[in-house]
């Protein structure tokens, strides 16, 4: 478990550019030293919005698109295509401009598609794409994700983990069916905490008032069940960014002043 670190950017737009840059230099690395990175994507307007960052950050092109496996955190369960589906809006901020690699880019399945309506089923599915992608050096049965990012929800929420819901308490699976979520839409599947720890690094993105409260439960020793953010961790990084609205009810001994 790694503590979390706090940088805390001036407003969202500077968070979403300064994140993106972030993300391009870890991505460069990643590939420079193992020739492939793995990065985990959230939906929610502050990933959508690192994305779209990302999209038009000049240095977008330093990244290897070809060698560059994307995951999901969690998905809305909807059909494919849906415009609320966390993947659309990734293809629309970023995806459907970079040259990725189509077998690289690990969807997770659509509700009408080959598990139906059965989301139980879906996220087994999820689960046993991403065993069969861990490699000996995993020691696990998820990939040691370089960087996954995840949006922190007014209520604590990270990935599809609510407060107090069935699936923040899983200790087993790696992924998830959820159901009756308290944000819409209800069905979803999700990855789970031992899923999320088993990153390298674990971003957690809060940007604007609405996120204020969540930071702050999350960040003053909150339960995991009662505030899912409070769970997330990297097994050597946990890096909350932030902008200045989100931060603003943070112990001011959490993380020096604002400086960008
Ligand atoms: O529904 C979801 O919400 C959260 C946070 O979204 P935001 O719009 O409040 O930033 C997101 O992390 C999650 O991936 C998504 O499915």
């Amino acid at each position: 478990m790694s503590a979390p670190q706090l940088v805390v950017h001036h407003d969202k737009e500077l968070m979403a550019q300064a994140a993106a840059a972030r993300l391009i230099t870890k991505i460069v690395d990643a590939q420079a030293a193992r020739g492939f990175a793995s990065v985990v994507l959230t939906g929610g307007r502050n990933g959508n919005g690192l994305l779209a960052a990302l999209s038009s950050a000049p240095a977008r092109d330093a990244i290897d698109w070809a060698r560059l496996d994307l995951w999901w955190g969690d998905e809305r369960f909807l059909p494919e295509g849906h415009p609320d589906r966390n993947d659309t809006q990734a293809r629309e901020a970023l995806l459907d401009r970079v040259p990725l690699d189509p077998a690289r880019v690990h969807t997770m399945p659509v509700a009408g598609g080959a598990y139906g309506a059965d989301a139980d089923a879906a996220a087994a599915a999820y689960a046993e794409e991403l065993a069969a992608a861990a490699g000996p050096e995993d020691h696990g049965p998820v990939p040691r994700f370089d960087v996954l990012m995840l949006g922190v929800g007014p209520d604590t929420h990270v990935a599809s983990l609510f407060p107090e819901y069935p699936a923040v308490r899983e200790t087993e699976r790696t992924v998830v069916g959820v159901h009756g979520a308290p944000k819409p839409p209800p069905t979803r599947i999700s990855l789970t905490l031992p899923a999320i720890r088993a990153a390298r690094e674990v971003w957690l993105l809060a940007a604007g008032e609405d996120k204020a409260k969540a930071a702050a439960i999350a960040l003053s020793g909150a339960g995991e069940v009662q505030a899912p953010a409070a769970g997330a961790y990297g097994r050597s990084r946990t890096l909350w960014l932030l902008d200045a609205a989100a931060a603003s009810l943070l112990p001011r001994d959490l993380y020096p002043p604002a400086t960008s």
